[in-house]
């Protein structure tokens, strides 16, 4: 099984989708060779000639600053606070990572869901439900840009997750069993404001070193400005650079636990801009798995691939905090705790505004903190 062995990676593959849209066999095998490689050994990869089209990924991009530009009440509007699904607009400086601020404002948005959340359920069934968006008249057309985006990264994961399995040699529907026939998928719009525009006391932190959470983030980085980094296994920052035309794709905790740690989520984190740099745009989108897939020991992994996995080794320098708790719990509770760790200024917010579920969850983050 031939994979390149570059350990600790000094730059993050390129793999071509062209290989797998020419409908040629022997390209699919390249393609999926690559992917082998990047799964085990860096975690993240760029994606380019990819089949989301490129005039709207220009067309989103064009409404960002617009987004950012609409009048305070109207952002306030469409708060998260007002929305126990965690949808909606952040302030900037809303949210934290180990402890420090992140330097950045942010919309969540989502792909349409009702939640079926009563009195009763298990607070994390509330996470998914209706997401929030500025009205048509202030940004008109922005809904549909975003929403027929959403649809389409939502297809081109599932079919990434079907590549996943083929380079893992595990059977069709071992990963895609943990999808649901109707899932929410988000995004988030970010802006990063540079360095002009924050106090001393606010540092330098973009956001935090962390690892995503799910299967699969797409990331578009939407503005020339750099400042994404990924960590490699010694502990080393590697610059991840916007290149256009490009995503970039990297593996979640859930992912790396369904495949007993072959497949590998990375520590990230993006700097602010420096001073005189501009603002950095970003828009994350992150692939759920289903609320109640539990992915701790699921699935078998092939010994070849097992191998791939022992030749790499397990050592590792990070600057982020593990959370191993996708091993014993569902998806959802896992996604829910992580949620309200980061969003230490909503917790009086949320005990105020008594939205309902998520009580019990926050009792037992406020006892563990
Ligand atoms: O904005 C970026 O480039 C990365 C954001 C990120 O890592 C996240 O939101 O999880
Ligand atoms: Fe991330």
């Amino acid at each position: 099984m031939p994979v390149a062995v570059e350990q600790p990676f000094s730059e993050i593959p390129t793999l071509d989708w062209g290989l797998i849209s020419s409908g040629s066999p022997v390209d699919r095998e390249q393609f999926l060779a690559d992917l082998r490689h990047a799964i085990v050994n860096v975690g993240f990869m760029y994606l380019s000639h990819s089949p989301i089209p490129q005039e709207l990924v220009d067309q989103l991009v064009a409404y960002i600053p617009d987004l950012f530009a609409l009048p305070q009440e109207e952002k306030k509007a469409i708060s998260m606070l007002n929305s126990p699904h965690f949808l909606g607009y952040s302030v900037q400086g809303a949210e934290f990572t180990r402890g420090a601020r992140d330097n950045r404002e942010q919309f969540d948005f989502a792909t349409e869901y009702e939640s079926p959340w009563k009195a009763g359920d298990p607070d994390w069934l509330n996470l998914w439900g209706q997401p929030q968006f500025p009205p048509e008249s202030l940004l008109p057309g922005f809904r549909t840009t975003i929403q027929t985006y959403l649809d389409l990264l939502q297809k081109l994961g599932m079919d990434f997750i079907r590549l996943f399995e083929e380079a893992l040699l595990v059977a069709p529907g071992q990963l895609t069993q943990f999808y649901d026939d109707h899932m929410q998928h988000r995004c988030k719009v970010v802006k990063y404001p540079s360095a002009d525009y924050l106090r001393a006391e606010d540092g330098t932190q973009g956001v935090g070193p962390h690892y995503d959470g799910g299967f699969l983030t797409f990331l578009l980085q939407a503005s020339d400005q750099p400042g994404l980094q990924v960590q490699n296994r010694a502990g080393k920052w590697i610059d991840a650079p916007p290149v256009r035309g490009t995503f970039v794709v990297n593996i979640g905790k859930a992912l790396e636990t369904a495949t007993q740690k072959v497949a590998i989520a990375t520590t990230h984190r993006v700097v602010s801009p420096p001073k005189g740099s501009g603002t950095r745009y970003s828009v994350p989108f992150f692939q759920n798995i289903s609320l109640e897939a539990k992915v701790g020991g699921a699935i078998e992994v092939p010994k070849e691939i097992l191998e791939l996995k022992r030749a790499r080794g397990d050592e590792v320098v990070t600057d982020s905090v593990n959370f191993s708790e996708y091993e014993r719990e569902v998806s959802g509770h896992v996604q829910l705790i992580g949620r309200i760790k980061r969003r230490r200024t909503l917790v009086p917010d949320v005990v105020q505004a008594d939205l309902p579920g998520w009580r019990a969850v926050l009792r037992e983050c406020v006892l563990s903190a």
